[in-house]
């Protein structure tokens, strides 16, 4: 199912109260799958397009802070509850929390705040020197190894070899995009889209083994300037420490103008 059917699905959000707002979703078929868990773009995504549902469209999203706590089940509905704890004059904050069963299983603190004059001016933002590429590049679909949700994006790897190759290397460099453009590229497509790239570490392992992001913080520095159907974005990540089951990567996105759109961190717990 394309993404954009599936964000479809969500229900209008329903006011339960001033301050608490509530959708319902079908459930995520398994072709959105990594192992026995909901991809966690999807996730992420998903509460994002509730979120944008209410929050006031005079403010542009700065910071998204997601916990995924426990796993997803397929074909299983779903509650996204948004609930706001504060809206300033130039600032919101939201809680956005995906419940299935009545367990809270991927949580959001999300900020959105207002452009405002100022007199600070600082840009020590990373550049990259990679092409564009003409079309991505191979990477088998090895059934119980590539995850299934990994049929709906592609991927041009610049630096760093494929999963579960024994690699030395511990970052990835290249590009990113779906592999069916979505009908209008928003900030939802975006976050959906970010945590598409292999986990870094997955590289040095030998066998395959399962790999889960637990954390992930996502600052969008710039808003989003779309100009094409279906647009490649460039992606630089970085593993800061891998120790103990956990790694810690760090990883910026551009756009396909060179300009720098977000900054993002991850905690990974992996299982080898
Ligand atoms: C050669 C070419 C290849 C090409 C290939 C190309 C592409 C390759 C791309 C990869 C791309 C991935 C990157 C996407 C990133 C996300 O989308 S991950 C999905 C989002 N994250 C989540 O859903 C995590 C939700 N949180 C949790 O499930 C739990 O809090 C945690 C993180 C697993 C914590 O673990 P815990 O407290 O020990 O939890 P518990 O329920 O007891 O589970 C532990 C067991 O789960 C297993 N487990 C952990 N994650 C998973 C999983 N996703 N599925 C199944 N089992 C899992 C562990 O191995 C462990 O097993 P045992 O050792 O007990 O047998």
């Amino acid at each position: 199912m394309h993404i954009d059917q599936l964000l479809a699905l969500t229900s209008e959000a329903s006011e339960q109260s001033a301050i608490l707002w509530q959708s319902t979703h079908p459930g995520l078929p398994s072709n959105w799958g990594q192992g026995r868990t909901a991809f966690g773009g999807i996730t992420a995504g998903l509460i994002y397009h509730a979120l944008n549902q209410v929050v006031d469209n005079d403010r542009n999203i700065r910071a998204y802070h997601v916990n995924f706590i426990g796993p997803v089940s397929f074909d299983t509905p779903f509650e996204l509850v948004i609930e706001e704890l504060r809206t300033g004059r130039n600032m919101s904050q939201y809680l956005g929390k995906l419940v299935q069963n009545d367990r809270v299983c991927v949580c959001v603190q999300a900020c959105f705040g207002v452009g405002r004059k100022s007199k600070i001016h600082v840009d020590k933002l990373p550049e990259h020197n990679m092409a564009i590429p003409k079309k991505a590049k191979f990477i088998p679909q090895i059934p119980k190894v590539t995850p299934n949700f990994f049929r709906h994006f592609e991927l041009a790897i610049e630096q760093g070899q494929i999963p579960f190759s024994w690699s030395k290397h511990s970052h990835y460099h290249g590009w990113m995009r779906f592999k069916q453009p979505p009908a209008t590229f928003t900030p939802t497509h975006l976050v959906t889209m970010i945590d598409c790239w292999p986990p870094a570490i997955i590289q040095q392992l030998k066998l395959p083994a399962p790999v889960s992001t637990v954390s992930w913080d996502i600052e969008f520095v710039q808003p989003l300037e779309v100009t094409e159907e279906n647009p490649w974005f460039g992606y630089q990540v970085d593993t800061k420490l891998a120790v103990d089951g956990y790694a810690h990567t760090e990883a910026t996105i551009w756009d396909n103008k060179q300009r720098v759109v977000a900054l993002s961190r991850q905690t990974i717990a992996v299982f080898d």
